[in-house]
C-alpha cells in the first residue's frame, strides 16, 4: 500500500534510487534471494524491522520467535514489509558476570542495525530486564518510529498450594535451605515451580517493571505489559502492534514525540505505584539521556516518595502477573494516578493519542489487586534517594520496608526513621559466601551487611548481589532480614530493604572503599542521609591511603566497557551518553557501502 508519503521513507534510498542503478541493484538483489519480490521492495511500502530479542539463550523472550509471526501479519495487513533480525541476547538469569554488562552492548548493536539498514520503523520485542532499556535506548538514539511489544510474564507459579513468584521464591528458599528446613532437591523443585511457562518473571521484578514503565512512557499499546506470555491476548497484542507501527511510520510519530520529560515523570509516578524494581531508576535515566531528556535521580526523589503503593504484587505485595493482568494491568494503575492528578495526561503515546485519551473507558479494576489511590497498600511508597559522607547517591525502595523491619530498625521513639548500625564489609559475593557463616565475623541483629566492588566498573556491569541474607544462626532465630548496602544492584524480585546502586562505586574510589568492618553507620531516612560516623580527618586519611584495585578484564568488551561506563546514578551508560542524540536527524544517513 504505497501512500503519498512513501517518497520520504528512508528505505527508498536503498531500494529505489534510479540515479544510482548499481547501488540500488546491489541493495535489492540480496533481499530478493529468499523470496521477496522486486515489486514489493520498490512499491513504496514501509519496511518494518522486528528487533528479535528471543533465542534459546534468552528463555524470557524466546516466545517472541513465535509471536513475531503475528507481528508480521499485522505489518502486512497494513501494507508494510516486515524484516526480522536478531538482537544480542541479554538473559538476566544466564549471562555471566551479569546481564547488565550487555545492556550497552545490545544497545550499540541495535543502533548500528537501525541506522545502517533500510528500516522505516521498528517493533522492539522486549521481556527480560535489560532487553527493554537496551531497545528503548537504541530507539531513542536513532529516533525512527518504534513501538514496544512486551513478551509478558510467565503464568503464575504454584508450590504446595501457595503462589511461587519468580526470583522471590529463590530468596526465600535460600533462607529455608540455610535454616536446614529444605534439602537441595526441594530447593530446586520449589524454585522451578515459579517458572511454569514461557515469559519473563511473573513477579514485579525488573522485567515486568520495565515493561510496565515502557507502557507508562507511552511506548507500547495500552494493556501490553501485563498480558501473560502464553495468553491468546499476547498474540492479539502482537498483531495490533504490527498494525500500529505501520501507521506510526506514515504519521512519522517518533520516540522523541513520545519519550518527553513529561512521559518520564509519569514513569516515576507509575514506578512507585507499581512497587517497581530498584533497577528502574538506572534504566529510565539511561533511556532519557539517550533521548536528550533531562531526567535524573532528583526527579525520582522529587516525584516518587509520596506516591502510594497501589499494586499488590510480589515482592512488595502478594500476587503475580496473571492477577495483575486480570485486575486491569498498567492502564488501571494509570487511571488511578490520572484521577488523583498525578500524571501528565497530555503526554503522547504510540497510539497517536495522549495518555489521557487512551485511558478513557478503562474500567474500574479488581480492587483486591489494584487499590484505589485513596486506600493504598502503603502510603509514601516510592524510592528515596540517599547521600552522605560515603557517597553522592544511593536508592532505597520504600515499598519493601515491611512492618517487622520498620519496627526493628526504624521505630526508636526518640529518633524515628534513624538507626545506627555496625558495618560488616564484604569485597564481593565470593567473599560474602566464604565468610558469612563465620561466627568470628560478629554479625548480629544490628549489623549492616555491606558489599563493595560490585558496581559498573568493579564487577564489571553492576551485579545483583546486594540482597545478602543473614547467617543461618540468625535466620534460625527468626531474624530473616538485615539491612544491606552496596555499590551493586539487587534483583527487582527481592524484598530486601537495601541501600543500592551506591554512586560513586568503590572500584573508582567511592566512599564504600574506605569502610572497615566494625565502622558505625547512621542511616537517617528523614534527611535522606547515610553517614559513616568517623571524623572528616579520619575519612581523609583513609582516602589518602586508598589503593586503586587491579581490575582484570576477561573479554575485550569488558575492557571497552570499563573504559567508558558511567555510574549507576547516571544510568550506567557509555559516556558521554549524550554525544549521539537523534543521529539520523543530526548526523544524517550512512554512506553507501559500495
Ligand atoms: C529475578 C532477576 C533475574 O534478578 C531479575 O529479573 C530482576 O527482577 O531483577
Amino acid at each position: 500500500m504505497a501512500t503519498p508519503d512513501s517518497a520520504r521513507l528512508r528505505s527508498r534510498r536503498w531500494f529505489d534510487n534510479p540515479s544510482d542503478p548499481g547501488m540500488t541493484a546491489l541493495y535489492l538483489e540480496r533481499y530478493m534471494n529468499y523470496g521477496i519480490t522486486r515489486e514489493e521492495l520498490q512499491s513504496g511500502k514501509p519496511i518494518i524491522g522486528i528487533a528479535q530479542t528471543g533465542s534459546d539463550l534468552s528463555p524470557c523472550n524466546r516466545h517472541h520467535i513465535e509471536l513475531a509471526s503475528r507481528v508480521r501479519d499485522g505489518i502486512r495487513d497494513m501494507g508494510g514489509i516486515p524484516l526480522e533480525f536478531p538482537v544480542h541476547p541479554i538473559q538476566e538469569t544466564g549471562k555471566r558476570p551479569t546481564a547488565a554488562l550487555d545492556r550497552n552492548l545490545a544497545y550499540l548493536g541495535l543502533v548500528e542495525v537501525l541506522h545502517g539498514y533500510p528500516l522505516d520503523g521498528v517493533v522492539l520485542t522486549t521481556g527480560c530486564d535489560k532487553t527493554t532499556p537496551a531497545c528503548l535506548m537504541a530507539a531513542a538514539t536513532v529516533n525512527i518510529p518504534a513501538i514496544v511489544l512486551s513478551g509478558g510474564p510467565m503464568l503464575d507459579g504454584w508450590w504446595k498450594g501457595k503462589l511461587a513468584g519468580s526470583g522471590t521464591v529463590v530468596w526465600d528458599a535460600r533462607k529455608r535451605f540455610s535454616a536446614g528446613e529444605i534439602d537441595y532437591d526441594e530447593f530446586m523443585n520449589n524454585v522451578a515451580s515459579s517458572a511454569p511457562s514461557v515469559g519473563h518473571c511473573n513477579t514485579m521484578g525488573t522485567a515486568l517493571s520495565m515493561n510496565s514503565l515502557a507502557e507508562a512512557l507511552g511506548m507500547s499499546l495500552p494493556g501490553c505489559a501485563a498480558i501473560p506470555g502464553p495468553y491468546r491476548e499476547r498474540g492479539w497484542m502482537s498483531y495490533e502492534t504490527g498494525r500500529r507501527i505501520v501507521g506510526m511510520v506514515h504519521e512519522n510519530l517518533r520516540p522523541s514525540d513520545i519519550m518527553t520529560q513529561e512521559a518520564f515523570e509519569n514513569a516515576v509516578v507509575a514506578a512507585a505505584a507499581l512497587g517497581a524494581s530498584s533497577n528502574c531508576p538506572i534504566h529510565m535515566i539511561a533511556i532519557a539521556r539517550h533521548m536528550g531528556v533531562d531526567h535524573t535521580l532528583d526527579d525520582w526523589q522529587r516525584l516518587g516518595p509520596k506516591i502510594p503503593l497501589l499494586v499488590d504484587c510480589q515482592p512488595a505485595g502478594r500476587y503475580l502477573g496473571e492477577s495483575f493482568h486480570r485486575a486491569g494491568g498498567v492502564p488501571a494503575v494509570m487511571r488511578e494516578l490520572l484521577l488523583a492528578g498525578k500524571l501528565n495526561g497530555g503526554a503522547m503515546t504510540v497510539t497517536g493519542k495522549s495518555i489521557q485519551e487512551n485511558l478513557e473507558g478503562v474500567q474500574e479494576p479488581d480492587r483486591d489487586v489494584i487499590r484505589k489511590y485513596q486506600s493504598p497498600l502503603l502510603d509514601d511508597a516510592g524510592y528515596i534517594v540517599l547521600s552522605g559522607n560515603l557517597f553522592d547517591s544511593a536508592v532505597i525502595k520504600i515499598s519493601v520496608i515491611d512492618a517487622e523491619f520498620r519496627a526493628r530498625f526504624l521505630s526508636d521513639p526518640a529518633h524515628p526513621n534513624v538507626v545506627d548500625l555496625k558495618a560488616v564489609v564484604f569485597e564481593g559475593p565470593e567473599d560474602y559466601h566464604d565468610r558469612i557463616e563465620n561466627p568470628d565475623l560478629g554479625v548480629d541483629e544490628m549489623t549492616l551487611l555491606v558489599i563493595r566492588n560490585c558496581g559498573p566498573v568493579g564487577y564489571p556491569g553492576g551485579a545483583e548481589v546486594v540482597n545478602m541474607q543473614p547467617p543461618a544462626s540468625l535466620i534460625s532465630r527468626g531474624i530473616e532480614t538485615l539491612p544491606t548496602m552496596g555499590d551493586g544492584r539487587q534483583s527487582g524480585t527481592s524484598a530486601s530493604p537495601s541501600i543500592l546502586n551506591v554512586t560513586p562505586e568503590a572500584a573508582i574510589g567511592g566512599g564504600l572503599a574506605l569502610l572497615n568492618t566494625g565502622d558505625m553507620i547512621r542511616i537517617d531516612l528523614n534527611n535522606c542521609r547515610v553517614d559513616l560516623l568517623v571524623s572528616d580527618e579520619e575519612l581523609a586519611q583513609r582516602k589518602a591511603a586508598w589503593v586503586k584495585p587491579q581490575l582484570v578484564n576477561q573479554t575485550p568488551w569488558e575492557e571497552i566497557y570499563r573504559g567508558m561506563v558511567g555510574q549507576h546514578a547516571t544510568g550506567a551508560c557509555l559516556e558521554p551518553a549524550t554525544a549521539y542524540l537523534d543521529v539520523i536527524q543530526k548526523r544524517g544517513e550512512s554512506r553507501n557501502n559500495h
